[in-house]
């Protein structure tokens, strides 16, 4: 079958879960990295994004936007969202809480930068006293592995890009979580992921400014 296609900035942004999940699944995937405004307009002119947006994921025979139904759509497709329905939620209620962490970090670098600190300051604590304690608790209390039905799933992939994403923002921020800072060296020396961890990998690099640059110019805002 044809290798999934990703098309989207050369950056994280909302597309990074998706390289995560495609990655762990050792599913190959191509990518068109988006790199001026006419090629943004091309793929709207064509009729390939339904609301004029990028992620687009072409995958079996289809062209997928909505980065959170492509997610779901490629969840489902490894095998990776639980047994059952009961899993299934809980593992879309710790994805949505590992998103909304994200996204405040995915914003960040488009913030004014007066603004920066502050940010900064305020992802931290989200994850300190909002995020990280909820998954503490999950893995004390399960006492397993992994997040849900002690099998590996994409809850457990996008809480280790979340941890990852917040220590390159504040390197000890772990050092209260002592059961999240072992999920996180378990999760990381699963093999699909540990060779996405190396370096010549899909995995892009933290935004900087280049990066928010470029997408300030081609989506012109
Ligand atoms: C201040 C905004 C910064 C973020 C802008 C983009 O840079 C990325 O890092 C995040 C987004 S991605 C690009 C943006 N896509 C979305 O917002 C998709 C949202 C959708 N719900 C999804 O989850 O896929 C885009 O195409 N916008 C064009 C425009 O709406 O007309």
């Amino acid at each position: 079958a044809a290798k999934p296609k990703l098309y989207y900035f050369d950056g994280r942004g909302r597309m990074e879960s998706i390289r995560w999940l495609l990655a762990a699944a050792g599913v190959e995937f191509e990518e068109e990295f988006l790199e001026t405004r006419e090629q943004y307009e091309k793929l709207q002119r064509d009729g390939r994004l339904l609301f004029g947006q990028v992620p687009l994921v072409e995958v079996d025979g289809m062209m997928l936007t909505q980065t959170r139904a492509i997610l779901s759509y490629l969840a489902a497709k490894f095998n990776f969202y639980g047994k059952d329905l009961k899993e299934r939620v809980r593992i879309d209620m710790y994805v949505d809480g590992t998103l909304d962490l994200m996204t405040m970090i995915m914003l960040a670098p488009f913030q004014r930068p007066e603004k920066k600190q502050e940010t900064l300051a305020s992802i931290l604590q989200k994850a300190k006293t909002r995020y990280f304690p909820v998954f503490e608790k999950i893995l004390k209390e399960h006492g397993e592995d992994f997040l849900v039905g002690n099998k590996f799933s994409w809850a457990d992939i996008q809480l280790l890009e979340a941890i990852l994403m917040v220590e390159e923002l504040n390197a000890s921020v772990l050092s209260d979580f002592p059961l999240l800072k072992a999920f996180k060296t378990r999760i990381s020396n699963i093999p699909t992921i540990k060779k996405f961890l190396q370096p010549g990998s899909q995995r892009k690099p933290p935004p900087d400014t280049h990066y928010a640059n470029l997408v300030s110019n081609i989506l012109q805002f």
